[in-house]
């Protein structure tokens, strides 16, 4: 018997998006937006007058404005896409000037901060869909971005218990729409699984650039010298963006220093087999955290029915 094929969700259509911060992430979300035509008009607003002038250039907005107000007015979807750090000053001064209906959903690496911060500025009547592409690169700015980037990712939606079921569908379509496999979770959840895999790497990426650094001269210059391989990939994350790491970890502490805690209790005890050559303890842990990690590769490399069948809508290889 052959299976009939998933049913392809219809494509979200907004008259107005507006875009708050227009980096890495907004500016990819933007050309999916742009490259499948899901929105009427697209609105972007960015710190810096530089920022702005360089959406209108890349064609990734068509208006610029430097108000909040002027950017919302009239958006049927608001997305937030800056550092996390700014979200509730910025809906502090969006809310009063959001259409009746709205939505607002933003693109945050944590998600209990998010709806704390957001959450009491947005109006009545105006539905709130906090979102988290787990997607990304160590670059930033509007220049960074590319329309592939959430294709076969995760995104996570945490909206707040009675939430409009029609406002979290539609959310839910346009990350589709963009590739991803969408999955709606509480936000502390969210924030516990992310502070291992996403949160802690960065974190242990980050030391272990500082440390190189802190070396003596001449075994510094070893270090730049000889990082072709281990080195160079396990730290292709501490050149992500500064601001955006620290307002993670200022907004998900907790999750963060018991997930710390946990990993530093590993490092000793490895630290002490090194030190009492205890040689079985220590292949035996590798032996197992490798199949882990090939557990995660092949896991990676599923591709969903509905995320194939949007790839032949657009003519492109499911397989791929
Ligand atoms: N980089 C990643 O890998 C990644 C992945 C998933 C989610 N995120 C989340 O996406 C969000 C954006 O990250 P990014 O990588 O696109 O960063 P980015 O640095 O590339 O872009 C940030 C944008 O926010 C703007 N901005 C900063 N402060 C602002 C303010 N006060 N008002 C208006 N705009 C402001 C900047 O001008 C810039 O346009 C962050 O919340 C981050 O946690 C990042
Ligand atoms: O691949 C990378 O460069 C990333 O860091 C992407 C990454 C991650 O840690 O997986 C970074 C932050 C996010 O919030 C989501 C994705």
């Amino acid at each position: 018997m052959t299976e009939s094929p998933a049913p392809v969700p219809a494509l979200p259509r907004f008259g107005k998006v507006a875009f708050i911060g227009i980096g890495l992430i907004g500016s990819s979300l933007a050309q999916v937006m742009r490259q499948q035509g899901l929105a009427g008009h697209i609105a972007a607003t960015a710190r810096s007058a530089e920022t702005r002038a360089k959406a209108l250039a890349l064609g990734l907005a068509d208006s610029a404005p430097d108000s909040l107000a002027d950017t919302v007015a009239g958006a049927d979807l608001v997305m937030l896409c800056a550092p996390v750090g700014t979200y509730g000053g910025l809906a502090r001064a969006f809310g009063p000037h959001l259409k009746p209906g709205a939505i607002v959903s933003d693109v945050g690496s944590v998600k209990q901060a998010v709806v704390r911060d957001v959450g009491p500025y947005l109006p009545e009547g105006v539905h709130f869909v906090p979102g988290h592409p787990i997607a990304g690169t160590e670059h930033s700015g509007p220049e960074a971005g590319f329309p592939e980037l959430f294709r076969d990712r995760w995104c996570i939606l945490t909206p707040p218990p009675g939430t409009d079921a029609g406002a979290v569908a539609t959310v839910r379509a346009l990350w589709e729409a963009a590739g991803s496999q969408v999955e709606v979770m509480d936000p502390a959840h969210h924030d516990q699984v992310l502070a291992i895999t996403s949160h802690l790497p960065h974190l242990i990426a980050y030391t272990i650039v500082g440390t190189a650094d802190d070396l003596e001269e001449h075994l510094m210059r070893e270090v730049l010298k000889y990082s072709a391989s281990g080195f160079r990939d396990f730290t292709r994350i501490a050149a992500s963006d500064p601001v955006m790491w620290r307002d993670v970890f200022l907004n998900n502490r907790e999750a963060v220093l018991d997930i710390l805690q946990r990993f530093t209790e590993d490092l000793t005890a490895l630290q002490r087999a090194i030190r009492w050559g205890e040689g079985d303890k220590l292949e035996e842990l590798f032996r197992a955290t490798r199949e882990i990690r090939r557990g995660i590769m092949d896991y990676g490399q599923h591709v969903p029915e509905d995320v194939k069948m949007r790839r032949l809508r657009r003519g492109e290889d499911p397989a791929d």
